[in-house]
């Protein structure tokens, strides 16, 4: 990784051609620290956003005060500037409105809610659409793959992200200055490492995280850069040192946003703006330094912008303290002072709009090549996961093989139940080992497909179609065994819907036993079936019976004990029309399968909906 230090990001945007406009270059990936940042590349401006919601009033099984609906006000008349170079940090105790705050200017607010009020970037006013667009958001979990390298795990972003037309060559080189900026070079070939095995610390899955959202935009650097919690689950050096890490970037001509619940005294210095919420308001939002001041001339302790809940009088008490604190911040002049820089940068918007992430990025075909490649590299070097597919269905159809060498030809020892006993077997218990796949490995890309198409880089469906892909060669080995595919792709199917895979699993299961008792004859006379089930009759009794010839010893005291002598008559009697539908009934059953695939890709449009956005 000698090539990591030669790059920094600036230059390598402005030598690749996927070029911005940059005041402050650094070299070689240090900071250079910018104090004196009169006029600014690029302002955010947040202007009275405020965020209500309806909610019932009482729980559904109270239905009088169910029906009845009040509204919830979240945010509340929200302002803010922030110019680049500058680091804000968020505090507010737990339920106050940061993780909210931050959604809504994210632009993954959801729709559950009304939200109202601008935001804007160099003095430009943002759709609400355009936000999602316009900022980069690290989320507070580190949603990566754990069998790739650091620098894997960026390539692949940086091929999802890039336009289509940028070369091997600058996405390589862009992924090293990344790197460097983010201090990754030392790791940039290890594994990120998961619960089982162990891989990159804590602190540096968190910087991959934020590496990969620089990745994200093609044609600049991200300008506006919104973290969630970045510091929560470190320990405190290294909470220390991702804070410290993110001053760096915004220094770097960028407005970092920040939420954090409990910094560290030494960490207020390093931010450049603090803004405290409480109750979806912002009690104070300016420079550390003011803080002090501004907290110690309206007599309040810092820690007094918090509500205590635990009881009416305390809640009564600390919510007019709130109050008195949040009068004396409007009428401040820090306050008065914000309120005129917003003023200032809508009146000047002769500044460059920043631009939004790019419609350039591959096409859909392109992306479902990379989330292919990236899926089998993955799963390729987890051991556990490629011996589990490949053994459990040798071991399950050695078990089967054992009994069918055993099946006997006489009629009075069993011929026809036993063959019929060892279908049901394969046709029942197979999709379980297709279900526990699904299950045991589905929900992390899952997750990574949730939080990677929230930054536009696929859509979910997208992701499910590549690790169904993936499975192909494994289910070409089962390729008699449709029902152990069927189980992973219904798996699949309601995983897009359902988020608890616990519940998943308890739900193919029920529609296996259900399906396989209702439906698959072997449990009922097809005769007695409604006609809906008849049609679904399949071709393994014909397969198993067809052209057979057996044995029998007629049973004393039992005349018609050997009726039946062949296959064929055992079809007939037993399965009427079985035989001319053969064809037609295994065409039936593959059917299943695209019809699968087909409902996935539903299921996974209608999770775009049911993922809070
Ligand atoms: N869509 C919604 N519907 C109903 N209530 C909501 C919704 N979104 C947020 N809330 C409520 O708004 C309040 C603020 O939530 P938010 O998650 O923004 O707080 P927070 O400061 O980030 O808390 P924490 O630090 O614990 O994550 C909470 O009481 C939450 O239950």
């Amino acid at each position: 990784m000698s090539q990591l230090h030669s790059y920094s990001l600036q230059d390598v945007f402005q030598n690749s051609g996927l070029n911005g406009s940059f005041k402050v270059v650094s070299e070689t990936g240090t900071s250079q620290p910018n104090p004196d940042y009169v006029d600014s590349s690029c302002s955010l401006s947040v202007k009275n956003v405020s965020y209500t919601v309806s909610e019932h009033v009482g729980p559904w099984w109270d239905l009088s005060s169910f029906r009845k609906k009040w509204t919830r006000q979240i945010l509340n008349q929200v302002s803010f500037h922030v110019d680049s170079g500058q680091i804000i940090g968020i505090l507010g105790n737990s339920g106050s409105g940061k993780t909210t705050l931050l959604d809504a200017i994210a632009g993954r607010i959801g729709n559950s809610g009304k939200l109202v009020g601008e935001v804007f970037v160099n003095g430009r006013k943002l759709k609400t659409e355009q936000f999602q667009d316009c900022f980069s958001y690290v989320l507070q979990s580190d949603n990566l793959l754990s069998y790739l390298t650091v620098e894997e795990t960026l390539t692949y972003t940086a091929q999802l992200a890039l336009r289509k037309h940028s070369s091997e060559a600058q996405e390589g080189e862009l992924v090293a200055a990344v790197m460097v900026e983010l201090s990754l070079g030392h790791v940039a070939h290890s594994v990120i490492g998961g619960h089982i095995f162990p891989g990159i610390s804590g602190g540096e899955r968190r910087r991959v995280s934020i590496a990969s959202q620089l990745l994200q935009d093609p044609t600049e650097l991200p300008s506006v850069i919104l973290l969630y919690e970045p510091t929560t689950g470190l320990d405190s050096m290294t909470a220390n040192q991702i804070v410290v890490l993110l001053a760096e970037l915004a220094r770097r001509d960028r407005i970092v946003i920040v939420t954090i619940h409990q910094p560290r005294s030494e960490l207020f210095r390093i931010f450049d703006r603090i803004a405290i919420m409480s109750r979806g308001e912002l009690v104070f939002c300016g420079e550390p330094e003011q803080m002090v001041d501004f907290f110690s001339s309206c007599g309040y302790e810092f820690d007094l912008t918090s509500v205590d809940t635990r009881c009416s009088e305390r809640e009564a008490a600390t919510y007019s303290h709130m109050h008195d604190i949040t009068s004396a911040y409007q009428n401040s002049e820090i306050y008065k002072s914000m309120l005129g820089r917003i003023g200032q940068s809508c009146q000047r918007a002769d500044k460059p709009m920043i631009p939004f992430k790019s419609k350039e990025s591959p096409n859909c075909m392109s992306k479902l090549n990379i989330l292919l490649r990236r899926t089998v590299r993955n799963m390729s070097r987890n051991r556990m996961g490629v011996l589990m597919r490949l053994s459990q269905n040798l071991i399950y159809g050695l078990f089967i093989a054992f009994f069918v060498m055993k099946l006997d030809k006489d009629m009075t020892k069993g011929a026809v139940q036993d063959r019929i006993g060892i279908i049901y077997q394969s046709m029942g218990a197979s999709p379980y080992t297709g279900m526990l796949n699904a299950v045991a490995l589905f929900p992390a890309l899952r997750a990574i497909a949730d939080q990677e198409s929230k930054d536009g880089l696929y859509q979910k469906w997208q992701m499910f179609l590549a690790y169904i892909i993936h499975i192909l060669p494994f289910s070409i080995i089962t390729v008699v065994m449709v029902p152990h595919i069927i189980g992973e792709l219904l798996t699949l199917v309601l995983l897009g819907v359902v988020q608890d895979h616990n519940m998943v699993n308890s739900g193919v299961a029920l529609l296996n036993v259900a399906g396989i008792m209702v439906g698959s004859g072997f449990l009922r006379s097809f005769k007695q079936m409604p006609v809906v089930f008849q049609w679904l009759k399949y071709g393994w009794i014909v397969t198993e019976f067809y052209g057979l010839n057996f044995t029998c010893t007629p049973l004393a005291g039992l005349p018609g004990s050997c009726l039946m002598d062949s296959g064929n008559m055992i079809i007939d009697q037993g399965y009427p029309g079985a035989l001319s539908r053969y064809t037609q009934d295994f065409l039936l059953l593959y059917a299943f399968l695209p019809a699968l695939v087909i409902l996935g890709i539903i299921s996974f449009k209608i999770r775009d909906h049911l993922v809070r956005r």
